[in-house]
């Protein structure tokens, strides 16, 4: 496979006064994001919260060049967006796991795809799998697995590729509590060991803190950054203990009366949307 010629230099990403707008099937034009600005250093972990529907994911379609920008300039190592870039790696709320193949087949299949002989593959592949805990579970299928056991594989199949940009859109969301406090932990030993930078979408406050080097806050939609929050909480951290802690909770209170105000302007907005949309249909 060809070397990666894209430009090296600069920031992880950078979003600078970027806008996106998209057609309605109505054929109205609707912004999604206005005049956004974001700087990820390499190695920064970035948390983006906001209210639902205004427009985090959008911003991660830009940084994989799923959507383009209507104005403004994004740019990954200081270079211009340009197709499929192999630097970046994904995680999902869904898995992207195949069902019909094995745990093992399923982490292996992205080196083998970059042309890793085979025996090193499957070897580096044993080895993310006893990272993420999982020895063992090698020829089990996905379905065989708790959602916690499926997300680990997902880290495996993610982190083996070595990503140097690492876009999560609500990974852990469909986890229940105590197993996604334990993802977060699995999470930051991974990273802290691949020096990746991240970008995390969620819309859990205390995930964003407890993972985070900086918390953006969205506006309800069109999104802008309304608050840059820098976390200083020291690591390593321990994000199944950390969140008991006085700064922990302060952060949290901080951070949330500057995110209430626009949880509640999109509530208040889509609830105008439904009454009417009633109307019209009354
Ligand atoms: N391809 C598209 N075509 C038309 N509209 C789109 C498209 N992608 C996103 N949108 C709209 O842009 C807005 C922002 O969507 P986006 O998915 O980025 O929000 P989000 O903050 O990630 O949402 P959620 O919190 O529900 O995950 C929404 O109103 C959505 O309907």
């Amino acid at each position: 496979m060809a070397a990666n010629t894209a430009p090296n230099t600069g920031p992880a990403i950078e979003l600078i006064n970027v806008s996106r707008r998209f057609l309605t099937p109505d054929g109205k034009s609707m912004t999604a994001i206005r005049d956004f600005t974001m700087t990820v250093e390499r190695g920064e972990f970035v948390a983006v919260v906001g209210p639902t529907g205004c427009g985090k994911s959008t911003t991660l379609n830009l940084v994989t060049g799923l959507a383009t920008p209507s104005a403004g300039e994004v740019r990954v190592f200081g270079g211009p967006v340009q197709g499929i870039d192999d630097r970046i790696g994904f995680v999902f709320q869904t898995d992207a796991l195949f069902p019909w193949r094995s745990v093992i087949d399923n982490v292996v299949a992205g080196p083998l795809f970059r042309g890793t002989p085979k025996d090193e593959a499957y070897a580096s592949a044993r080895e993310w799998l006893a990272r993420v805990n999982l020895s063992g579970h090698e020829t089990k299928y996905p379905h065989q697995l708790s959602g916690g056991m499926r997300k680990r594989v997902s880290l495996a199949q993610t982190f083996i590729n070595g990503p140097q940009i690492l876009l999560m859109d609500e990974p852990f969301s469909a986890l229940d509590v105590q197993t996604r406090v334990m993802m977060h932990d699995e999470l930051l030993r991974l990273w802290s060991q691949s020096k990746a930078s991240v970008v995390f979408v969620t819309h859990d406050l205390e995930e964003a803190i407890a993972l985070a080097d900086k918390v953006y806050v969205l506006t309800a939609g069109p999104a802008t950054v309304k608050s840059v929050y820098t976390i200083d909480i020291p690591r390593p951290r321990v994000a199944s203990e950390i969140r008991y802690e006085q700064k922990f909770i302060d952060i949290s209170r901080t951070i949330w009366d500057d995110l209430r105000g626009e949880v509640m302007r999109g509530a208040s907005r889509d609830e105008a949307r439904v009454t009417s949309a009633a109307e019209v249909a009354a």
